[in-house]
């Protein structure tokens, strides 16, 4: 599969799929690989398990579409590349297609714009509407992040949020507590969520900040909920935490020639003390 990489001078690097536009490894300068990739990735019908996908315009199974909508499939088109001493990016670009408009008939143009730093990654997806006619989507960058083994593993930033969870069906007040142990099969839906959150396991944290996006997605499978899928091993079922910045509950709605934003930041290091 073709991959496109970035570098920075410092020794931080990036793989980029055009294949859905996935961001596909990331480590900081100096660190170690920050992002969950199966090792039975390609093995069902989904063209990576891992990653950074990129959702739209249909979350999950919230409409007619395919699942997580009609972009993480197509290949993107490369429209600039960039290697510097210390920032490195890309531009890839989408479009609605025939196929597209045969599911969805509403004519959009994507960028996703890929900038790595230091210790840094950040996205911005730009949704544009290049039709006559306005559109409501939902969007989200499907973020894996791998975990250590049996590394207890918390989430700062979401206490004051209420949350759907996905499991139970539920709709669940903000908890008010400030940190959040993931240690079990979780799908949540958190609601008008604030900035920065921050993901910790013992001394290593990454801080994720975001613009644009109102809601964040909490999933992992963990030891439960992992057998049912069949591109992650059962033993990687803990391995991973998706934390995906995203437009759900109210998604956008952008009128004829309109252009909607969301960037994401994340940034590896020690954790706070
Ligand atoms: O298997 P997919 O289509 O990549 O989806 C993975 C998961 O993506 C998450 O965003 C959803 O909240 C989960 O419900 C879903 O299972």
């Amino acid at each position: 599969m073709q991959t496109l990489d970035l570098y920075t001078a410092s020794g931080a690097r990036c793989t980029v799929m055009p294949l859905g536009a996935t961001v596909v490894s990331w480590c900081p300068a100096g660190g170690k690989e920050q992002l969950f990739m199966s090792r039975l990735s390609g093995q069902s019908g989904l063209p990576v398990r891992g990653g950074i996908p990129v959702v739209f315009p249909q979350f999950a199974e919230m409409g007619h579409l395919p699942k997580h909508g009609l972009v993480r499939d197509v290949v993107w088109e490369l429209v600039t590349c960039s290697q510097g001493e210390q920032i490195s990016s890309l531009l890839l670009r989408t479009q609605a297609s025939e196929a597209s408009l045969a599911l969805w008939p509403f004519a959009y143009t994507l960028h996703l714009h890929i900038e790595l730093y230091e210790q840094t990654l950040r996205m911005t997806l730009e949704v544009t509407n290049s039709g006559t006619q306005a559109f409501q989507f939902q969007a989200a960058l499907h973020t894996y992040f791998q975990l250590q083994q049996g590394v207890p593993v918390t989430v700062h930033g979401l206490d004051q949020a209420g949350y759907i969870d996905k499991l139970q069906q539920i709709r669940m007040p903000a908890t008010g507590k400030t940190q959040l142990s993931v240690n079990q099969w979780m799908d949540r839906i958190y609601l008008d969520t604030a900035t920065p959150l921050q993901l910790t396991q013992a001394e290593h944290a990454v801080q994720m900040g975001y613009l644009g996006f109102s809601d964040v997605v909490l999933w992992t499978p963990w030891q439960q909920g992992v057998t049912a899928i069949p591109d992650i091993a059962d033993d990687e079922g803990c391995r991973m935490l998706c934390i995906e910045p995203a437009c759900i509950a109210q998604p956008p709605l952008l009128p004829a020639g309109g252009v909607w934003r969301g960037s994401m930041v994340v940034c590896a290091g020690p954790a706070a003390r």
